[in-house]
């Protein structure tokens, strides 16, 4: 499916991401006091640090003039109050890099600190949907590589998603797609598995659809979603899941549309990290993603999607009506 012009980004990334995927399994499996509170208050783990270490040092080596803009900082991991979190994350990251010390894994994490945009730069979110990963659920590792303000390249690893959502028996998946090229789904448990070709699905009714949107309500309004199907005339229930997961699923048929709508009232803007690659499965896979007024997402501003609000992802042939049923929700 691939051609040869993106294979050393493609292995690059995805073995980056199986990695950092392996390390995420293991912490999440005797998750304890590896959880500390940035000073956004939001949560930041053990697995986030040693995630983002492995990839930016496999970037580094591979792609030594590309940046790396990716959301954590060794900042906090260097004051007295979290020398226990560096110490778990040394040992978690030394089961990769038998030869990471404290001081290069805090220099590897930093390689992801370029903070503006360039021509050619990887965005990456270690964990995406820290929440989800704390409390056991779904969470992503997100890397893209974004040219010209386009993401061409992605991995997005999904540790806890089923094969299928019906049959919640198998876990963990890694997406790999590739711009205008196509999107495939290989199995976390096996390195040397085939992918599997993924497509979005093939639907024209709006009312057909399933929506899913954020798992936490903060991030993403619940009611207008649940009213904008409503008035598409959806009637299945929405599918809340952390994480960039959302994208995958659309991307593979099992849902039809993401929301991510601002709750009123919020001043946040959407980061680039939480986006780039989840929008690529879904674009490569035969998917439309905009923001909420149908806007193109913009890179260029990154970290920011500061000229973006909202995002809705589709399977593709409904988008305009989403849109459409957003605008009139809207007036
Ligand atoms: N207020 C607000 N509004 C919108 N988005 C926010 C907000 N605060 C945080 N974030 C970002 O949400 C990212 C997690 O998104 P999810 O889709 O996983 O949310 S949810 O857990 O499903 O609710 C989360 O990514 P991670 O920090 O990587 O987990 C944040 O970047
Ligand atoms: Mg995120
Ligand atoms: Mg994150
Ligand atoms: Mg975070």
């Amino acid at each position: 499916m691939f051609s040869d012009a993106t294979a050393e980004t493609r292995s690059v990334a995805l073995r980056a991401v199986r990695a950092a995927a392996a390390l995420c399994q293991t912490v999440q499996a005797d998750i304890d006091d590896t959880v500390a509170t940035k000073d956004d208050r939001s949560p930041v783990t053990v697995a986030d640090f040693g995630s983002q270490a492995l990839i930016c040092r496999a970037l580094q080596q591979a792609f030594p003039d590309t940046p790396v803009i990716a959301e954590e900082d060794s900042a906090m991991l260097q004051t007295e109050e979290q020398a226990h979190i560096l110490e778990q994350v040394v040992a978690r990251v030394q089961a990769h890099e038998p030869a990471a010390t404290a001081e290069s894994i805090c220099r590897w994490i930093d390689h992801g600190n370029a903070d503006r945009y360039h021509d050619r730069f990887w965005t990456l979110d270690p964990i995406d949907g820290t929440k989800g990963f704390v409390r056991g659920d779904q969470y992503a590792i997100a890397l893209a590589l974004v040219e010209d303000g386009v993401p061409t390249v992605a991995a997005l690893g999904c540790p806890n998603l089923p094969d299928n959502l019906d049959d919640p028996t198998s876990h963990g998946q890694v997406f790999v797609a590739v711009r205008d090229e196509g999107a495939m789904q290989f199995p976390l448990s096996d390195p040397d598995a085939d992918g599997t070709p993924i497509h979005t699905r093939d639907t024209a009714q709006a009312e057909e659809a399933r929506f899913c949107d954020s798992f936490v309500s903060a991030h993403s309004a619940h009611d207008k979603a649940k009213e904008v199907g409503d008035m598409l005339g959806i009637s299945a229930p929405p599918i809340r899941m952390d994480s960039q997961a959302k994208y995958a699923i659309v991307a593979r048929g099992d849902a039809d549309i993401y929301f991510r709508l601002p709750r009123p009232g919020s001043d946040y803007t959407e980061k680039i990290w939480d986006h780039a690659a989840g929008r690529l499965v879904v674009e490569a896979a035969g998917g439309r993603v905009s923001d909420m007024h149908g806007e193109p997402l913009d890179f260029t501003h990154a970290p920011l999607l500061s000229e973006n609000t909202g995002v809705v992802a589709t399977s593709g042939a409904i988008h305009d009506n989403v849109i459409q049923a957003l605008a009139d929700y809207e007036r």
